[in-house]
């Protein structure tokens, strides 16, 4: 594609294009938009994360990011159909318009870039970092398991073979290791949203315990509004509570850490379906997937915004 007007948004996409298009779509907007990068993976590959920003300097901030677990795809390409509708909509959008005239966005759509070119080359559902864990034949670390919040509790595994493998040590894998720095360094990220597949659910912290997050009321009532938004397109039906209730137990997760660094709006998405299709959701889906999801991030940012 030229442009990002030309962009297939309704298809799947591979690493090489997620990047091109993220350098298309700065080049359009060098007065928007601008590529961070934040580190690098495993294998070498950039850690790109899009900042859309009108003006400041390090201004209060709302994360976003995609595609942790290489195989979760409607994830990434949801990424590449916000990052338009951001460009497309700042200035006509009231809403929106009046979280990026005050706060910023970063967008990183391409999380685990090893594991994802890796379900394009070798293995479809690869779902973990790529690294090697010496003395196994097992290779890597499950991103969302990485983290220094509960880590090695109950709900992730030690044994590298296991899709749940936590790693050696907490934030071992440069992927999670760069948000953390980032995440430490920027200090005023407002909300960290973490979007995953599939199973239709808005979550909270905590993953980890069962003990409740001392904002639980407010974020399961800003929850409750967004997945009443996201239905109101499509009818899809979302389940919404905290992690350890809705899913299961899962410790050193994303957003139980954000939630321990003072991020009081941390949410993790399961976006579509129920298992249909699971993993391999139809491409014809992206799109619908991309507007309902909306819908909901647009609540929860709001709501940060407002608060
Ligand atoms: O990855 C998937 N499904 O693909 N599910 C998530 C569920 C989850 C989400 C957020 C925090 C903890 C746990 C997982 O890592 O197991
Ligand atoms: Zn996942």
């Amino acid at each position: 594609p030229r442009n990002t007007d030309s962009f297939d948004y309704a298809n799947y996409h591979t690493l090489a294009e997620i990047y091109s298009f993220q350098d298309m779509l700065v080049a359009e907007n060098p007065n928007f938009v601008s590529k961070i990068v934040i580190g690098q993976s495993y294998e070498g590959r950039p850690l790109n994360v899009l900042k859309f920003s009108t003006g400041g300097s390090n201004r209060p901030a709302i994360w976003v990011d995609t595609g942790i677990h290489s195989r979760e795809w409607v994830t990434q390409a949801s990424a590449l159909w916000f990052a338009k509708k951001i460009v497309t909509d700042y200035g006509k959008d009231p809403a929106l318009t009046a979280i990026l005239d005050n706060m910023d966005i970063f967008l990183e759509i391409a999380t685990n870039p090893d594991g994802y070119y890796f379900t394009h080359t070798s293995n479809r559902m690869w779902r973990k970092t790529r690294k090697p864990n010496p003395g196994s034949t097992c290779y890597g670390v499950d991103p969302n398991r990485n983290w220094n919040s509960g880590f090695g509790e109950p709900g992730s595994s030690s044994n590298p073979c296991s899709e749940t493998y936590r790693g050696t040590s907490p934030h071992s894998e440069s992927e999670v290791k760069s948000i953390v720095d980032f995440v430490q360094s920027h200090r005023n990220i407002k909300a960290f949203i973490s979007i995953h597949s599939y199973s239709q659910m808005l979550l909270y912290p905590y993953g980890y315990t069962t003990a409740p997050a001392k904002d639980q009321a407010e974020l399961h009532s800003v929850a409750q509004k967004a997945i009443t938004d996201l239905a109101s397109l499509y009818g899809t039906r979302y389940q919404y509570g905290s992690i350890i209730n809705v899913i299961y137990q899962a410790s050193g997760n994303t957003v139980d850490w954000t939630y321990e660094q003072g991020i009081k709006y941390s949410y993790t998405f399961e976006l579509r379906d129920t298992g249909a299709y699971g993993f391999l959701l139809p491409a014809r889906q992206i799109i619908p997937t991309a507007e309902e999801t909306w819908l909901a991030l647009m609540v929860i940012m709001d709501h940060t915004y407002k608060n």
